[in-house]
Parts: C-alpha cells; structure tokens; sequence
C-alpha cells in the first residue's frame, strides 16, 4: 500500500485538501480569459460578489436571469476568481445535469456541514422546469422554489436580461430585430404570456417558420430533420455534430419511441447488454419474496435506471446516469458517442463539457434507483446509459445546442417545460418543433404550463 501523503495527513478535513487543490495559476488564466468579455451587467454582478468575498462583508445573493443570459458563464469566472486566490468554491447544483456544467460542480449533499460560508449565491431562472416531486401538485411544487422559502427575505436579486445565447456579431438591422422578437418570443412563453388571459395552461400557436408540417411519419420526420440520413451517422467523425443536436420530448416513452427507431436506422455494430437484477440483500422483508421474480425485476422502467435490456450500437450518442468521475467530467447527463463494444463494457468518446473527444471506458455498475416508489431494495448491474438520439426536455435544462427538435406526440404537462426546451437553441435557424395529434396528424397549436404564482416577490 503506498503511505499517505504527508500534507494531506496534516490536513483537518480531507474535503478541505480536495476544494485547495486547484491549479491557481490555471484559474488565474481562465480568470483574465474571461474578465474582458463580460457584459455590462454580468460586470456588476460579477464586482458585488467578489467584493462581498475579498471584503469578508459575506452575503446571500440570487442571480436571476433566463435561459442564456450567462449564469453559467458567471458561475465559472466567479469560482476561478476566488478559486485563483486559494479561496474555496463549492459549487453545488439540485440536479446532476446541472452539476456538470461547472468545474467541481456537485449535486447538493452533505458537503455543506464542513465549511464555514462568507457567502452564498443561488441563482436561476423561475421559468424553467421546477424540482421535480414525485407525485406532488400545483401548490407543493411553486412552495418546493427558493422565493417560497424563509431565505428569500435575506437574498439579493441580481438580475441578467440579454440573452447571451442568441447573440451574434454582424448582424444587419433586419437580423437584429428578427432575433429580439425571437427572444421576446421565448420570454412570452416562459412568462405565460400568450394568449392571457390565463391560470397556468394555455394552448398556444407556434409561429410558422418553426412548425413541422409536412410529416406523414412524425418519427421518421423529426429525426431527419436533425440528424440528416441516419445511415451516414456512424461515419461521422466530428464530434461537434453530436454535441450540438439533440430532440427533446416531454416523457421518457417519446424518447424511447425516437431512439429505437434512429438505433435501427444507424449502421453498425450492435450489441443488447442484459442486466443482472436483485433485491438488495439489506431488504430483509423482500429478500424473499417469491413475487419478486428475476423478470418482475427486469421488467422494471424507472427513471435514472438503466434499462434491463440496453441495446447499443457503435457511433450513436448516449448519456451518462450516474456520476462516475466529476472531476474527469464523467457526471449524470454528460452525453458521449460509441466507439467500441466489449463483453461488460463499452468505450465512448465524450461529446459534452470540457473533455470533449476523450475516449473512455464505461464499465458495468450496481446501480439502485435513487427516487424510487417502489416497496423494495433492487439492484441492476448494468451499464449507466441510455442511448440518447432524443432525450426528455428535463434532462436538456442547462444545455446550449444548435439544433433542436421538440418533439411534442402530447402535450408538455409541467411549469416550464415549453420555454426550457425551445430556449435551449443557439439560433432561429436550430428550432424545428413537431406537434401531432393522437392519430400522428401535424398541428400548429400545443399547450403551455407556466404557474405564474412563481414569479412573485421577484
Ligand atoms: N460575456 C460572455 N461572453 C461570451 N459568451 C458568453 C458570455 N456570457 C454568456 N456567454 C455564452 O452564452 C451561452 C449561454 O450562457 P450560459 O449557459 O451561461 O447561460 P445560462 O443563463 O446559464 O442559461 P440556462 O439558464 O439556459 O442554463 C453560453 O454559450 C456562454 O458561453
């Protein structure tokens, strides 16, 4: 066994070595990369927290602005900007998709017991999808948000307005005005502006121009229009054509319905990876139950779980389901392409994040659904992926993407849903939407859920 090393034992906590150990002169240079490019507001932002920080005066600040305006992008160059000084950043986020956005970010756990804060700073978009309560109502969810809560009266809002991912140089008068009203566009839905008066469900028309409308095979229409010819994908070598492209759909079951067929369009090796289920043995009750059969077991879709049978072929996308290595970029959400199949695992390379185009190898997990209803302790040994042509609008929050598909078989259900996943496109041009009724007939309308009591005390 190699000894430990003598700083770390010096240490208290080892929580405490691990936030020191960045490289402060590399922090520093993405620091002084990124300063001059801030915007006017982002600046100010950027001058009361830092000041709250090297100050010690501390704080409790709220960064609110919508999709785009570049809270990520503040988030970055505040944590080198404090991170450069030998200071400690914990970065921490609701959901795993949101994690994996930032350097050392983490979904919120007990890290927070160890340090001693000399500032907070939430942020977020009230318009975007809310935490997601299993089984909870209208009035839990908008009481589930942070302006609900006690801590609110202590924040400080700070507000972002200019949507940094629509922006373009060059742009002639004309272009410039086409892309403030599709930025208006987007804030209107996300408001639940259109066609008021109303309490939260609205059906909406969808302008033309992003309307799929000529489309006798909804699926095959969709998926051609973002990922071209299926049959060439796998020659595809630019990882940017992955990284950029995605359909999003509200459940799970549309995601399922477009990735099965994009699966048996693409040409390549393909390889069905079975799991190996069990009640977990610490479930003493279920252990042994007789009604917990192996095929009851297999049978189980819940979310965050790996399918039992997981079909995969070399050159297509998936995602990532747990975190296997935060630090190598290796988190919940992060999407990777297919390069080689083995037995009981397979290699990807990464198309999301900082390391995009690292080849690494994803291995079989005993993996035990964390937001489960179900009665029992069950274990899947299974690879951590889903394969991810299409993924559920939840799941695309946070994400910038040049080509988006919404693909909308039903309506979206949740506060939202509509704004996140047509805010996610980098430009008009990116935004096809396909909305049919229950026959697969093309519509122009959908509906819109926006519970507008969240936008109180802003
Ligand atoms: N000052 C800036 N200079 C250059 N690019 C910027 C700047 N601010 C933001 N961006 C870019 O604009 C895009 C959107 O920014 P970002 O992802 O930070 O927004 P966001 O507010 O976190 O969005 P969302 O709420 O949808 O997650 C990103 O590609 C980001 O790199």
């Amino acid at each position: 066994m190699p000894k430990p090393r003598r700083t770390v034992a010096r240490e208290e906590n080892v929580l405490i070595v691990d936030e020191k150990s960045y490289n402060q002169k590399e922090q520093k240079e993405n620091h002084d990369r990124d300063l001059p490019k801030l915007t006017d507001e982002q600046k100010k932002v950027y001058d009361e927290i830092v000041g709250a920080v090297l100050e010690r005066t501390g704080g409790v600040f709220f960064l609110f602005g919508f999709g785009g305006t570049g809270k990520t992008f503040l988030w970055k160059i505040l944590s080198s900007a404090i991170r450069c000084r030998g200071e400690i950043v914990l970065n921490v986020a609701s959901s795993g998709i949101a994690s994996l956005l930032l350097q050392g970010g983490r979904t919120a756990h007990s890290r927070w017991e160890t340090f001693w804060w000399k500032g907070y700073v939430f942020g977020g978009d009230f318009r975007q999808v809310l935490p997601v309560i299993p089984g909870a109502g209208r009035a839990e969810v908008v009481c589930s948000a942070l302006n609900s809560s006690y801590l609110w009266k202590h924040c400080k809002v700070l507000k972002l307005t200019k949507n940094m991912r629509l922006l373009s140089d060059n742009l002639t008068a004309e272009e410039a005005t086409d892309l403030k009203n599709f930025s208006k566009w987007i804030l209107d839905v996300g408001d639940g502006k259109i066609e008021e008066p109303n309490d939260g469900e609205a059906e909406i028309d969808i302008p033309e121009e992003f309307l799929i409308t000529d489309a006798e095979e909804p699926i095959e229409a969709i998926s051609r229009e973002i990922y071209g010819d299926a049959s060439d994908l796998q020659d595809n070598t630019d990882p940017l054509f992955f990284q950029g492209r995605a359909i999003l759909c509200p459940t799970n079951e549309d995601v399922n319905m477009i990735n099965e067929y994009m699966l048996d369009k693409l040409n390549g090796e393909e390889r069905t990876y079975l799991s190996s289920d069990t009640i977990d043995p610490c479930d003493t009750a279920a252990i042994n139950d007789e009604a917990l059969s192996t095929e009851f077991l297999n049978s189980i879709r819940v979310a965050g779980l790996p399918n039992h049978a997981l079909r995969l072929k070399v050159g297509c996308p998936v995602m990532l389901l747990r975190n296997i290595d935060p630090i190598g970029g290796l988190m919940n959400g992060t999407r990777l392409q297919i390069t080689q199949l083995a037995d009981f695992m397979v290699e990807a390379k990464v198309i999301t994040g900082d390391k995009v185009g690292v080849k690494v190898i994803i291995p079989r997990l005993l993996i035990t659904p964390s937001d489960t209803l179900l009665p029992f302790k069950m274990r899947r040994r299974q690879l951590p992926l889903a394969v991810a042509f299409a993924i559920t609008i939840n799941k695309s929050q946070g994400q910038s993407l040049s080509q988006v598909g919404i693909f909308l078989p039903r309506p979206v259900f949740s506060h939202g849903q509509l704004y996140v996943a047509i805010s996610r496109v980098t430009s008009k041009k990116g935004l096809k939407i396909l909305i049919v009724d229950s026959e697969g007939k093309p519509q122009r309308r959908t509906t819109n859920v926006v519970f507008k009591e969240v936008f109180k005390n802003l």
